[in-house]
């Protein structure tokens, strides 16, 4: 069965599109790998799949092997540098047009995110990050049904619930976490995406919008709040052309000293291989707090497995 080397299910939910769902996934990903642990990325957005685009592996085939379909390797382990191995499985692979949104209803929906569960051949994972659609839609419960039934029990540690300043003002995060409760699935945590603005003119971090409503809605449902991610335009460049984040003189973000150094030649330059990603990555304003962010979603998954498991 495709799930059964994966040590650690982990969903990323939002409530509402357009949130940063797909970029917390990458990033979560991307610093997963740089702690030593083997990655995969399994993308269920069936409303338009975005991480093939993000790794820079949109033009990548995917193969059918006797085990399933073969994910997409976007860097292999490297023990020298402390760095895990990434995967790649999207339903964006198997669309004519990349990009595109699929149009299926539901019940095809269904079978396919079933079918993405059962025969992705996984080999031997520390975590599987889902990318799942937005909302609390048929994708969703279909989803979270089926995981519940394939995972071996505590296999699916939880999800990771992304929201931005704006959006906690609407009822969609409410009832993604509503969502959660009743289908079982623990949250991890909240992360505040899009909270704050890392200026690419001058060294400021602005608060372009009112932040800290995630920390409170964390708090209404009593689940833990994992911090605030700020847009940082540095990090679209990376995603999209490639090139390494470079930032002005006295540029602080999260109390770290960004400024690039004059003239010095960027890592990896401007290079599109997916593979150089994850080290262009380290250059990023958003890597450090991702760091922190991932180190307590493994904390709190690591202390709750060393919990004796309750019975009945
Ligand atoms: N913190 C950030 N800094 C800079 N750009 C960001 C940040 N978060 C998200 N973005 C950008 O905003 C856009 C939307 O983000 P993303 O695709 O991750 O959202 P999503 O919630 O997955 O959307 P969808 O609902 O379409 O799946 C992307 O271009 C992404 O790179
Ligand atoms: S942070 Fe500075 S450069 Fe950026 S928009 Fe604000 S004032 Fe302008």
């Amino acid at each position: 069965m495709s799930l059964s080397k994966v040590k650690h299910i982990v969903l990323v939910l939002s409530g509402k599109g357009g949130v940063g769902k797909s970029s917390v996934t990458t990033q979560l990903a991307l610093s997963l790998t740089l702690k030593g642990h083997s990655v995969g990325v399994l993308d269920v957005d069936l409303t338009g799949p975005s991480i093939p685009r993000m790794f820079g592996i949109e033009d990548a085939k995917v193969t059918q092997a006797p085990g399933g379909w073969l994910p997409v390797t976007v860097h292999e382990a490297d023990a020298s540098a402390g760095l895990g191995p990434l995967r790649i499985m999207s339903l964006g692979f198997l669309l004519p047009r990349r990009g595109d949104a699929v149009v299926w209803r539901g019940p095809k929906k269904t079978a396919m995110v079933r079918q993405f569960l059962t025969d992705v051949f996984w080999d031997e994972l520390d975590y599987l990050l889902i990318d799942t659609p937005p909302g609390t839609s048929d994708e969703h419960i279909s989803l979270a049904e089926t995981l519940l039934q394939k995972a071996r029990p505590g296999q699916v540690a939880g999800a990771v619930v992304v929201t931005t300043p704006q959006a906690v003002a609407t009822a969609d995060v409410r009832k993604e976490l509503n969502f959660c409760a009743k289908t079982g699935i623990r949250v991890l945590g909240v992360v505040e995406n899009m909270s704050g603005f890392v200026c690419p003119n001058c060294s400021e971090c602005t608060n372009i919008f009112m932040s800290g409503g995630g920390e409170v809605m964390a708090r209404d449902f009593n689940v833990r709040f994992l911090g605030r991610v700020p847009i940082d335009p540095q990090f679209l460049v990376l995603i999209e052309t490639g090139k390494t984040p470079r930032y002005p003189k006295g540029t602080v973000v999260d109390g770290q000293d960004f400024s690039s150094a004059d003239g010095a030649p960027a890592e990896g330059g401007e290079s599109r291989d997916s593979a150089l990603l994850v080290h262009k990555y380290k250059s990023c304003s958003l890597a450090p707090i991702f760091a922190t962010i991932t180190a307590d979603v493994i904390a709190d998954i690591e202390r709750r497995q060393q919990m004796p498991s309750r019975k009945g």
